[in-house]
């Protein structure tokens, strides 16, 4: 059993320290192969069905490099505002994993091919942060181990370990920050908003999935502390693999009140890796983490240094997509949205998704009420991303074309989304099923006007005498008739025309 550290509590500890963060994000890349051989690079499968000798590491097997994870590595570079390196070259990093079956693992040390770059930051009230990128660097993926049996499931307690090697040797970059400074309370905040970001450049970029939950996004944090009148950086812990948003802010948050607590009393702070839990939201100890010496890194022997000519440097930059911030401002032009609005737009993730069904047809105001609203509850009820939930942007762009033509109320097309994420169909299917067609059949509507007229005497008086108003009370009788499916603006032109006649 570990300890539970004492927690400091968090306005305390920005009062009496400053925090330095550090990420480092690793993204899989969606090349077809993998990094220095041909096994497909696909996500899950059978255990060990996608591995040959070179990504077993068996002896004499050679790599060769994958030309288009170089590609990726430098639009992903270049999007980064980073120089990208003349020559440069792999390494190998030496440790013993066993779901590192070469006992190291290439990647690119004092030689990366991008370098000094960095990333503008939107944080949630709109303040840009600019976080310096150090260097983004090609490397391989290793492979997976699951730890079963025994007590606790975990690997201090299990029984066996098992080994799937269909990840290793897939391309991975590895994107590191300079330590961000400067921060203060908002370091967790700053954490989260920087991962976004980057996970929408990359999906921009079409570089990679980026999903976090199955891991081809995946972020490290760094976290250190410094009291107010230190000079010298403190000693950081490396949260790793952290693997959602909220979790990144919560891992610096929670390091920020573990470690002040330590330091408070005196204590200092052991580099290590620690683990996040998202259960109760703590870190808990991993290893204490090697330096660099302890890789033993020398370039790679078995390949040839890569030396990208300017000229596909520059071409590849000419591949770059709007980038995403700059995309933002355009809609926000274009829809006239104001600052809170965007703000919303973007707290919700729902950028991509309103651009997609204004695309698919719809207004953008309308586009925007469904996703912000309606939608952004139900995700948020079902715990998963917008763009998560079981509906389209074209399916949301049907349903309102449904709505404008007359055909749906707008209650009746919450009901037909509620029945597209239940799974039911395409929405006019959803309306078949489940009769929610608008009665726009006049004499249906005046048979049940009549009868409410007829049950209400006194209101075809009211209105005559002029209290349209009154009217409302033979709408709401006719809707219930009709099970809300009537068109009230119809209704009511029909209740005044039948009884001015
Ligand atoms: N004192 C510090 N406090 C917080 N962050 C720091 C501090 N010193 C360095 N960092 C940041 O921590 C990160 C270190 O990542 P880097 O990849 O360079 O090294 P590493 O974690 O030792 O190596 P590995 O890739 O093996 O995990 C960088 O983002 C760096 O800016
Ligand atoms: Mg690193
Ligand atoms: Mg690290």
């Amino acid at each position: 059993m570990t300890a539970v550290a004492e927690l400091m509590d968090y306005a305390d500890v920005v009062e009496r320290f400053d925090p330095v963060l550090g990420l480092e994000v690793h993204v899989e890349l969606n090349t077809n192969t993998k990094m220095f051989c041909g096994c497909p690079n696909e996500f899950g499968g059978e255990p060990n069905t996608k591995v040959c000798p070179t990504c077993l590491g068996l002896p004499g097997a050679l790599p060769v490099v994958n030309g288009k994870a170089v590609e990726g590595a430098i639009r992903i570079g270049l999007a980064l505002n980073c120089e990208i390196a003349e020559w440069c070259r792999f390494a190998r990093k030496n440790y013993f994993y066993p779901d590192m079956p070469k006992n190291f693992q290439t990647s690119q040390y004092d030689e990366p091919i991008a370098f000094n770059g960095y990333l503008d930051v939107t944080l949630d009230d709109g303040e840009v942060v600019r976080v310096e990128i150090e260097r983004a660097h090609m490397e391989e993926d290793t492979g997976k181990s699951l730890h079963v049996g025994g007590a606790t499931g975990r690997i201090h307690g299990a029984e066996h370990s098992l080994l799937d090697y269909n990840r290793a040797g897939v391309p991975l970059i590895e994107i590191v920050t300079k330590p961000i400074t400067g921060t203060g309370s908002r370091a967790p905040e700053v954490a989260r908003a920087y991962v976004t970001a980057l996970r929408d450049l990359l999906r921009a970029l079409d570089v990679s999935d980026v999903r976090m939950d199955q891991g081809s996004l995946r972020c490290d944090a760094n976290v250190s502390l410094m009291a107010k009148d230190a000079t010298e950086f403190g000693t950081r812990t490396e949260t790793k693999n952290v693997n959602s948003l909220r979790s990144v802010e919560r891992a610096v948050r929670y390091e920020m009140t573990r470690q002040a607590a330590i330091l408070a009393e005196g204590g200092t702070i052991k580099q290590e890796t620690r683990h996040f839990q998202e259960a109760d939201g703590t870190t808990s100890p991993g290893r204490t983490k090697e330096t660099a010496e302890d890789y033993r890194y020398f370039p790679e022997p078995d390949l040839v240094p890569i030396a990208p000519s300017r000229e596909w440097v520059e071409q590849l930059r000419g591949t770059l997509p709007e980038m995403p911030s700059e995309r933002r401002k355009r809609i926000q032009k274009e829809w006239s949205l104001s600052d809170e609005a965007l703000r919303d737009l973007l707290n919700v993730g729902a950028v991509d998704l309103v651009a997609a069904t204004v695309e698919a047809g719809a207004s953008p105001d309308e586009a925007r009420g469904w996703w912000v609203n309606t939608l952004a509850q139900e995700a948020n009820a079902r715990e998963v991303e917008l763009a998560d939930l079981p509906i389209t942007p074209k399916q949301v762009a049907e349903v309102i074309g449904l709505v404008s033509s007359g055909e749906l109320t707008n209650k009746l097309a919450k009901e037909v989304v509620q029945g597209v994420l239940a799974g039911e169909g395409e929405p006019r299917e959803v309306v078949e099923k489940r009769g929610l067609k608008v009665v726009s059949d006049d004499s249906a509507l005046l048979a049940a006007i009549d009868e409410a007229l007829a049950a209400q005497p006194d209101v075809a008086d009211k209105i005559r005498g002029g209290k349209v108003a009154a009217a409302g009370a033979i709408v709401g009788a006719v809707m219930k008739a009709t099970k809300g499916q009537a068109d009230a603006k119809r209704v009511r032109e029909l209740i005044i025309e039948r009884v001015g006649s």
